[in-house]
């Protein structure tokens, strides 16, 4: 190495050698399969988006955490047969550790709320906007990642939490000025499965995987997954009845069927009164064929959907008390849901509600009309940044023709200038790009000028 460093020839030639072979081979500049560049426009939208999330985390008394994107793949070996845990975007790391990006945040919430074994003050509320991932072949062309808003109360066993969790979902809903007119949000309880199966005689460790299955025939026919029912032990005249008693709409319906006294019917009705004290009963709908597709949930479930049906769930949660225990914990009552942020932003496009995000927020642009002014264009900038407005100075020198065209591309409301004659006053020409006005401002006075607009 040394050699060929005191012989530059060579190294010349061999970094052109090298450099003609990395230039040969067109480096491709699309963003990884199933994954998106955030340009500074998506950017603002995305910022948008999480602060309309964390703001009504911060009002509903939520606080946020956060937890690697890296999990070892145990926390995810639910063998349940959830699609979630089938498409795990895994791999074994240089320490020879199974790893994987994590598909959910809830296993890490678990995960945290274990490793400090007990002393985290209960209950508590805690939000993160995890980036979440998924390893499915590229041929649904459907996305590998997205961002998903996570809402958990740990520590609260009543029907109050999920109660609570709806009803912060709702203040999102309203805050972007969707309405229950556009929004629905189905409610059902787990608790009607279990009482269902109990009464044909399924043992109960076939609960969870037998939701996931009757999630699953929400979307694909019954014989396209009649191998895997059959292997629960479910022959067909089960999943009839079972059926039969998802197709209840109201609670007065499946009082019917279950009777008066049905744990599920109860927890239903506890429910539904906490949202009439919240006043969002408008948006609640009570649906016993939602059962969402996460294994580990054991009471109610709920998901919010677009009224005019045209798109996938929004959101979607539910109470899982037993969680821990799958990990080998002690449990803890808790509940949550997990909200994606591309759905959301489909159904504010087709409301056509979504704010614009095509300004750059920039208020001033701040040029020197030859560069002997350019310090004095620094001067100026510096003092409109520290009166608090967003400057983009011109750092080169560039035509007044462009540096509007520059400022009207950005956005920007003002153009600063500063000009020969009016600097010899002590002065800088102020233009209002909106109105077209311009006036002079003293130097001193930028300070209180920018604070004044
Ligand atoms: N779980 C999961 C992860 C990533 C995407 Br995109 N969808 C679902």
């Amino acid at each position: 190495i040394s050699n060929a460093i005191q012989d530059k020839s060579l190294l010349d030639k061999t970094n052109t050698d090298e450099t003609r072979r990395v230039v040969s081979e067109k480096l491709d500049t699309n963003p990884p399969k199933g994954t998106r560049d955030f340009y500074p426009e998506d950017m603002r939208l995305r910022n948008w988006l999480f602060d309309q999330w964390r703001d009504t985390a911060r009002i509903s008394g939520f606080v946020e955490y956060d937890a690697p994107v890296l999990e070892s793949e145990a926390l995810y070996t639910r063998k349940a047969g959830e699609e979630v845990t089938q498409q795990l975007y895994n791999f074994v790391d240089k320490g020879e550790r199974a790893v994987t990006l994590r598909p959910e945040m809830t296993p890490s919430l678990a995960r945290m709320v274990m490793a400090k074994k007990g002393a985290l003050p209960l209950p508590f509320k805690w939000f993160s906007i995890p980036q979440c991932w998924r390893y499915e072949r590229m041929t649904r062309g459907r996305r590998r990642e997205h961002f998903q808003w996570n809402m958990d109360i740990w520590g609260v066993a009543g029907e109050e939490a999920e109660a609570e969790l709806i009803a912060a979902m709702v203040s999102f809903f309203e805050g972007v000025g969707l309405t229950s007119e556009d929004v629905g949000i189905k409610v059902n309880s787990r608790l009607v499965i279990g009482e269902v199966l109990n009464e044909l005689g399924i043992p109960p460790e076939k609960f969870a995987a037998t939701c996931v299955l009757v999630d699953k025939l929400e979307k694909v026919p019954v014989d396209a997954i009649q191998g895997e029912l059959e292997e629960l032990g479910l022959d067909r005249s089960v999943v009839e009845k079972l059926l039969n008693v998802l197709t209840n709409k109201s609670i007065e319906s499946l009082r019917d069927t279950l009777g008066a006294d049905s744990k599920a019917v109860l927890q239903l009705e506890k429910f539904m009164s906490l949202c009439d004290a919240y006043g969002i009963q408008d948006w609640i709908i009570l649906d016993a064929s939602v059962v969402r597709g996460l294994a580990y949930y054991t009471g109610i479930v709920f998901e919010a959907f677009d009224r005019k049906g045209q798109l996938r769930a929004i959101a979607g949660g539910g109470r899982y008390d037993k969680l821990l225990e799958t990990f080998g914990g002690d449990s803890i009552p808790a509940a949550g849901f997990g909200f994606g942020d591309a759905v959301i932003v489909e159904l504010l496009k087709e409301r056509n509600i979504l704010p614009s995000f095509e300004e750059s927020g920039i208020d001033t642009v701040v040029f020197a009309m030859n560069e002997k002014l350019f310090p004095a264009a620094i001067h100026a900038a510096a003092a409109l940044r520290k009166a608090g407005q967003s400057v983009d100075l011109i750092l080169e020198a560039k035509k007044s023709k462009w540096v509007f065209k520059h400022a009207d591309r950005l956005g920007a409301k003002y153009c600063l200038i500063v000009g020969e004659s009016e600097y010899e006053n002590g002065e800088v020409a102020v233009k209002d790009l909106k109105l077209g006005e311009q006036v002079n401002v003293k130097i001193e006075e930028l300070g209180s000028w920018a604070t004044s607009q």
